[in-house]
């Protein structure tokens, strides 16, 4: 017998924590989805017919054991302030996967002090690969802290912060960190194609390097800088293109950008605070 969780939004993140969890072997009678729009309530009760969905947050929160948040931070304030008072009197855990928004202001809206676990997971959750950094307010019992992280763990890897404000790092790591991969891959696939190859053979080829390499360095006991010498021959040609990227900056260009994405968290938390 699985706790019951009611995610309201039934969105990219909700149909990929969902999907990990069923196959983890949560039970889909447990799962409630709510969401305004009729075609992403299709979309989840096709997949998962045995799953319960609503267009009525209200209804789903009356049933949960856990209320997992998943609408865009823009409409968050407006859907918690509409379900105050079914989350007052059924005092469920909730979990919020909302960039940018403060436990503090989550609390607020929903009407007062609650067991909240805020968190940050990211796309590669689709497909059972994401990496999740969670934070638990005062509030949350040892259980409730085991209940959040099973929900996230079903769909990668997860890891407890101590401080919330930390959470504005992780989002420019690992929340739009999949986007840094992406890019890198296209540009390792035009420049393969620049340099003669078919599009789709460098296309394969980019994207498998990319991913050998991230699982020979998860599956490794060195440290990325050791892996990355030992594909550096002297004399040879990897030396060669490195010196190209480290004297063209990608390292502080690294650190500019993921600056500027934990600024951008914290500045969408202090105008959505304002709400
Ligand atoms: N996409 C990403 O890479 C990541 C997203 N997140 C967070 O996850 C959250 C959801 O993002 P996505 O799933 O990508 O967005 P999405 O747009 O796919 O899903 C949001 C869903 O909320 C629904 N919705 C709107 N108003 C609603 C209401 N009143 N009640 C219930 N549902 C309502 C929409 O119809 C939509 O289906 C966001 O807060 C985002 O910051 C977190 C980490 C990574
Ligand atoms: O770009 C964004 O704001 C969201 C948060 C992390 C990934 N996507």
């Amino acid at each position: 017998m699985n706790e019951t969780i009611a995610f309201i939004g039934a969105g990219n993140m909700a149909r990929s924590l969902i999907g990990g969890l069923i196959a983890d072997g949560w039970n889909e009678d447990a799962l409630w989805a709510a969401d305004p729009e009729t075609t992403q309530r299709q979309e989840a009760q096709g997949r998962w017919p045995g799953m319960h969905t609503t267009g009525d947050g209200a209804e789903a929160v009356a049933h949960a054991d856990v209320v997992v948040l998943a609408v865009k931070p823009q409409v968050l304030g407006e859907v918690c302030r509409a379900l105050a008072p079914a989350v007052q009197s059924r005092r469920p855990l909730v979990v919020s996967i909302a960039a940018g928004v403060r436990g503090d202001d989550i609390e607020r809206w929903l009407g007062g002090t609650l067991a909240l676990v805020r968190c940050m997971p990211n796309t590669p959750a689709l497909v059972g690969s994401g990496a999740t950094a969670l934070v638990a307010n005062a509030h949350v019992t040892a259980e409730q802290r085991d209940l959040a992280e099973s929900i996230l763990r079903a769909v990668g890897l997860t890891a407890w912060l101590e401080d919330e404000a930390q959470l504005d790092a992780v989002t420019a790591l690992s929340g739009s960190g999949p986007a840094y991969g992406f890019l890198l891959i296209e540009a390792m696939e035009n420049a393969g194609t620049d340099l003669g190859l078919p599009r789709e053979t460098a296309r394969l080829l980019a994207l498998q390097t990319v991913f050998g390499a991230a699982k020979l360095a998860l599956e490794s006991d060195e440290d990325a800088a050791t892996l990355r010498a030992r594909v550096t021959s002297r004399g040879g040609t990897t030396e060669q293109a490195l010196a190209v990227l480290e004297s063209g900056g990608l390292r502080d260009l690294m650190l500019r950008a993921m600056t500027a994405a934990r600024d951008r968290s914290r500045e969408l938390a202090d105008q959505l605070g304002r709400d």
